[in-house]
């Protein structure tokens, strides 16, 4: 399902010859309209009919007032069932499209082709699809399957520094949680470029893509995919209410250092361990003022995570270097500690 085009995307054509879709609708958002879509529009190779729908771009669009000017406009246009959307872009376009599409008028078919590195390790895989709810991360979604996903890694090209580094945060989740080595590798980088990094792409969507055909709905191991997301998506929220927002993989990094501290102080690696990784994270990333933030309206969110049961907040924590832990209940003054760490560390 997840198909690595060739500079033709003629695995792309081949697909849409052999199906009989009414009419197609890519779904782009400005940036990806300027830099990935002149590539698409030249290599595609269709008699279907298609429009394009453009949102803004950034973080703050995927809510319910974007998904509704979409659904309106599928209305208007008169989409069928057998209507396709084509999401090109980074996660937020593939969390968006997939979330109009799983929905409307019960749901049509839609594929991913995704342009950030995020998307292509991560978002644009697994079929979560969904939007934020007052600043609430992902709030309102489904869980269904794109009917392909294309990656075509030259889109890579145009992407700025800060969002290739963005991506490259779930990269490291998914050597910390699934594969040892693929951390290695990840880590021997010293600078973040397209051409360093592509090697080790097929890695992280291989890992994303076994995970997720193991527990689909999130039952089970899938939590693993969301750690350093429960106090990640925490302080990605806070940030989104205010004047700084943060992007989705600096939220990653910063909950990552917070949850590997937390492993430690819950037992379950070693403090050397637990400092490599984060000296890790760090060289990548800057840290991220939590000054502003009150450890009660943290706490709040944390409360509010996806993965909780029961009114307990489940962490998903690494139990070594390649493996984790799911439905994991911390006591609340390690959570407390996991926090001041970074925020000592950080300096601020
Ligand atoms: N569904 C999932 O499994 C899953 C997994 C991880 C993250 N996510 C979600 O994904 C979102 C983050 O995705 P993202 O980091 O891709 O953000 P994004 O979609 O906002 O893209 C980042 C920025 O890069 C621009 N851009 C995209 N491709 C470009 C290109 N090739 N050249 C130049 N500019 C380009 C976009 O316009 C945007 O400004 C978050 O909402 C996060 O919650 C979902
Ligand atoms: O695919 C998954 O499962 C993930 O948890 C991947 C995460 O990187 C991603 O950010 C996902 O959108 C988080 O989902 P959520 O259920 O915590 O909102
Ligand atoms: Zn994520």
């Amino acid at each position: 399902m997840i198909t690595l085009l060739d500079e033709n995307f003629s695995q792309l054509n081949q697909f849409l010859t052999e199906k009989t879709f009414s009419k197609i609708f890519i779904l782009v958002d400005e940036n990806t309209h300027e830099y990935c879509l002149p590539l698409l529009l030249g290599n595609l190779e269709t008699d279907i009919s298609f429009e394009i729908l453009e949102i803004e771009a950034g973080e703050e669009m995927k809510n319910i007032q974007t998904a509704n000017q979409l659904w309106e406009i599928l209305t208007e246009m008169q989409a069928d069932r057998k209507a396709l959307i084509i999401n090109l872009g980074g996660g937020v376009i593939t969390d968006m499209g997939g979330f109009v599409a799983s929905t409307y008028k019960r749901g049509i078919q839609f594929i991913n082709i995704p342009t950030t590195l995020l998307s292509m390790c991560d978002a644009s895989i697994g079929g979560k699809t969904g939007i934020d709810l007052m600043h609430y991360k992902n709030m309102v979604g489904t869980f269904s399957f794109p009917e392909q996903i294309y990656v075509y890694t030259r889109f890579l090209d145009t992407l700025p520094a800060k969002e290739l580094k963005s991506g490259f945060a779930e990269m490291l989740k998914h050597g910390l949680i699934a594969d040892k080595k693929h951390w290695e590798a990840l880590i021997k980088l010293q600078h973040l470029d397209p051409t360093g990094i592509e090697p080790l792409i097929p890695q992280s969507m291989e890992i994303k893509q076994e995970v997720v055909n193991a527990d689909f709905h999130e039952k089970n191991v899938r939590k693993t995919l969301n750690f350093g997301h429960t106090i990640g998506h925490a302080i990605e929220s806070l940030c989104l209410q205010g004047e700084n927002p943060i992007l989705h993989g600096e939220a990653v990094a910063l909950g990552m250092i917070c949850e590997s501290y937390l492993s430690y102080l819950e037992g379950l690696i070693s403090k050397e361990d637990s400092d490599l990784i984060i000296e890790n994270i760090q060289r990548y990333f800057s840290f991220i003022d939590l000054t502003d933030f009150k450890d009660e309206d943290i706490f709040n969110l944390l409360l509010n995570d996806k993965k909780n049961a029961d009114a307990k907040i489940n962490f998903s924590l690494i139990s070594s270097i390649g493996s984790c832990v799911f439905d994991y209940q911390c006591s609340s003054e390690n959570i407390q500690k996991s926090i001041d760490f970074y925020k000592k560390l950080s300096g601020f």
